[in-house]
């Protein structure tokens, strides 16, 4: 992680209520998960795993599948307000609409359903054939189903799954061998290196089809076995899941050795790099296309993927750029699923990258989609101004930008390196997205689809409107009559800097 401090603040000594009840729930799960070739998966899979998920993933679809959300149902939620913290999502959350999609059964809607109903049975026992834990025979042993998962890994020997007329290849990530990825990275050579995070290192490879790759070898010595597992498999079965051009590319995996996670080669590195670690300064073009990537990216985490994905790590250095500077958000290590029916979780011990952390979740562990948005709208004001989340004196970028942001101060703001060569209304667009953000009450922040519109400037509110022609104050006043004020969210965000840079 580049300049960033990552805290793990563990709260009330240990885990809490919910973490707890996710790790009981893991033998369910995984049983769950073996013997569902025979039998329909559970019916409430908003509790599953990321690993359970992986699974069925690949089978296609579940019974309360939100794949559905087309943009019809998005555009229902535009302008209405989002529920708080705590109660059921409005329909702005986009997870009423996910319900709705998930309950209709007709027409298409119902021969899409037969249609995958027949896949599961073959895919399940075809993508059980990922040998994904030959490595961990004990650990499985622990948990009782090694026998069940070998033998289904002898069993399976599929190359495609074949549903009458419609033939759906196997997955494109692969299980590759120590072998292999030490030959693609000239023996995990330190010239390769080309990233290290807190728990990983990563290796620029290739691969001997010539594909450039990225092996990113987990290195988190602090944990067990059981858990770093846990939290490999966990990456591992959001990256598989998620298909869009702003997220990771997974190309495929190796627990041979060690586990690593072998990933599309991104050119450019990270946004961190390029923007704070290059003399030449990122242009302003570049930097509103990296803005509205991530923005759809997070949308399709949030709101298209067929779960809802929290990120909880969304930061400069987990921004990766391709070639032509599209960016990919990366590094899905604390990465959440959001079950439709539960708004938020509450987690410990609290893990993110201190500067772009909401103050719900460093307060009180809650996490829930609009902690990404609060992290987006850091990572606006890093493009916007040049500056990192926390510069050196330890001076979050929250604070220092607010009263600019309340002034509409564009030139004061953005980036000086930029000199005059900005689009206005793009800057403006960007500020007035960043400051909503960043807003101290979740409720108060837009979700991403609607972060996407005020960048794009489509369905502009009247107020946005009246600062690009240089009306009053872009900051939402309504808040100033919550009981959570601007001025105890300022305090609190300074006594969490005092804990965390203690
Ligand atoms: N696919 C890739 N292409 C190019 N560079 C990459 C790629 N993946 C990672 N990197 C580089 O490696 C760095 C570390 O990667 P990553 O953030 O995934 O590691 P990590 O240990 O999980 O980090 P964290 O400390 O956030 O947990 C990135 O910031 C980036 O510079």
């Amino acid at each position: 992680m580049e300049g960033e401090s990552v805290v793990q603040i563990p709260k009330n000594g240990g885990k809490e209520e919910i973490k707890t009840q996710e790790v009981e729930k893991e033998q369910e799960e995984v049983e769950i998960t073996i013997s569902s070739g025979e039998k329909n998966e559970k019916k409430d899979n908003d509790q599953l795993s990321p690993r359970a998920v992986l699974e069925i993933h690949i089978s296609g679809t579940s019974d309360s599948d939100n794949s559905s959300i087309s943009s019809g149902e998005r555009s229902r939620s535009f302008g209405s307000s989002p529920s708080p913290v705590g109660e059921k999502p409005a329909v702005s959350d986009g997870t009423d609409a996910a319900a709705a999609g998930g309950g209709e059964e007709t027409g298409q809607g119902l021969r899409f359903k037969n249609l995958f109903d027949q896949m599961k049975r073959k895919s399940i026992r075809r993508l059980s054939a990922i040998p994904l834990l030959i490595g961990y025979e004990n650990l499985l042993a622990k948990k009782n189903i090694k026998r069940k998962l070998l033998s289904r890994i002898r069993s399976a020997e599929e190359e495609t799954i074949d549903c009458h007329d419609f033939v759906v290849p196997k997955p494109s990530w692969r299980n590759f061998s120590l072998d292999e990825l030490a030959q693609a990275t000239n023996n995990f050579s330190p010239d390769n290196l080309i990233g290290k995070g807190g728990h990983a290192e990563v290796y620029k490879g290739h691969l001997q089809d010539g594909q450039v790759v990225a092996v990113k070898k987990i290195t988190k010595k602090e944990k067990n076995d059981e858990d770093r597992v846990g939290d490999f498999l966990s990456e591992l079965g959001i990256i598989a899941h998620i298909n869009n051009t702003n997220a990771a590319k997974l190309i495929g995996f190796s627990v041979d050795g060690g586990l690593h996670l072998v990933l599309q080669y991104l050119h450019h590195g990270s946004l961190s790099s390029v923007l704070h670690g290059r003399e030449e300064c990122l242009e302003w073009k570049i930097r509103y296309k990296v803005a509205v990537g991530v923005a759809e990216g997070l949308c399709y985490l949030h709101c298209d993927c067929q779960r809802r994905i929290i990120h909880r790590d969304i930061t400069a250095s987990n921004i990766l750029l391709t070639e032509d500077y599209e960016p990919q958000i990366s590094d899905f290590g604390l990465a959440k699923w959001l079950p439709e029916k539960w708004v938020h979780h509450i987690v410990s011990p609290i893990e993110g990258t201190f500067g772009y952390m909401a103050p719900e979740y460093f307060m009180h562990g809650i996490v829930h989609e609009k902690t990404d948005v609060f992290a987006f709208g850091v990572l606006l004001l890093e493009l916007i101004t040049g500056r990192r989340a926390v510069d050196s004196s330890r001076q979050s970028l929250v604070m220092s930008a607010k009263p600019m942001l309340e002034q509409n101060n564009v030139k004061e703001l953005a980036d000086p390196r930029l000199g005059d060569a900005y689009d206005v209304v793009e800057m403006k667009r960007a500020m007035f997205t960043a400051s909503t953000c960043i807003h101290h009450l979740p409720n108060m922040r837009p979700n991403m689809i609607r972060a996407v519109q005020l960048l794009k400037g489509e369905n502009l509110p009247i107020d946005m409107k009246q600062k690009s022609t240089g009306g009053r104050a872009l900051m939402l006043d309504a808040c100033d009559l919550e009981d959570y004020s601007s001025t105890t969210y300022l305090k609190d965000l300074n006594r969490h800097m005092q804990l965390v840079m203690e």
